[in-house]
């Protein structure tokens, strides 16, 4: 269970404080929550606190009532945090079977490494031997890294749009890996995302607006109000995935 207490998050701007995370409290305890919203609500800079990338000015963060406030990305990465980036990071010089292996945290065979690719929509024979290089596609790339985050199995999984700058039919499975992850996951799925097939499936949605969180709840409660709601939420909703 994540707890966000009174979390804050300000900037330094032309001699002020600009807020751009204001007093959030948030306990995350279910399996799939989506976090949504207008640009520029503060969605990425929440999920970079969570992940340990950014301090928070203020506020603590408790993963099982143990304080990380103060760990770095990697102490978090241990207890448990695991984070996808927007634009995911390329590891010259490994493969992509090196970078699911050293994912899981065990010696797997190229059987087990193919079923995560496989299960992210990828033709396992033809990436399994592949660098992670600038050679990959950002939507390869982008799938590669959500079949180590599935090999990883962490407490926390955070997934920062993963649907951005994947094309339309990559995004149709790209749907089915998350609502497969859903159904087997052990953890919880934290996900930032404006797409409506996205927050379907998730068990509860938050929306955060100018640094705050404007409503929150089970999506059957949150859901219907935001595809029939104001203007910038749902040009929010819709913008993405071109
Ligand atoms: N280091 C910084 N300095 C100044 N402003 C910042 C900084 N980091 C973020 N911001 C501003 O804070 C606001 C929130 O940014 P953030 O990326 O968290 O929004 P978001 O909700 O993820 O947006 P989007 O939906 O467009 O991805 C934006 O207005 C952004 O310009």
């Amino acid at each position: 269970m994540l707890e966000l207490q009174h979390i804050s998050y300000d900037v330094e701007q032309d001699g002020d404080n600009k807020g751009i995370l204001r007093d959030i409290d948030l306990t995350i305890s279910e399996r799939f929550v989506a976090i949504t919203g207008p640009n520029g609500g503060g969605k990425s800079t929440l999920a970079k606190v969570i992940a340990g990338i950014l301090t928070p000015t203020q506020g603590r963060i408790l993963l099982d009532g143990e304080d990380i406030t103060g760990l770095s990305i990697t102490e978090r990465a241990r207890k448990g945090i695991s984070f996808a980036f927007q634009q995911p990071v390329r590891f010259k010089g490994l493969t992509v079977k090196d970078l699911i292996t050293l994912a899981s945290g065990k010696s797997i065979g190229v059987p087990e490494a193919c079923n995560y690719l496989s299960e992210v929509g990828l033709c396992a024979k033809d990436y399994i031997d592949r660098e992670v290089d600038a050679s990959l596609s950002g939507g390869e790339l982008k799938r590669i890294e959500i079949a180590m985050i599935m090999a990883r199995s962490t407490k926390l999984s955070v997934f920062d749009e993963p649907e951005a700058g994947i094309d339309l039919w990559s995004f149709s499975n790209l749907i089915q890996v998350f609502e497969h992850l859903h159904e087997k996951i052990n953890g919880s799925i934290l996900i930032i995302s404006h797409q409506e097939r996205i927050l379907n499936i998730a068990d509860r949605i938050i929306v955060l607006a100018d640094g705050q969180v404007q409503r929150d709840g089970p999506r059957k409660d949150i859901l219907p109000s935001l595809l029939g709601a104001a203007p910038e939420v749902c040009s929010a909703l819709t913008d993405k995935v071109r």
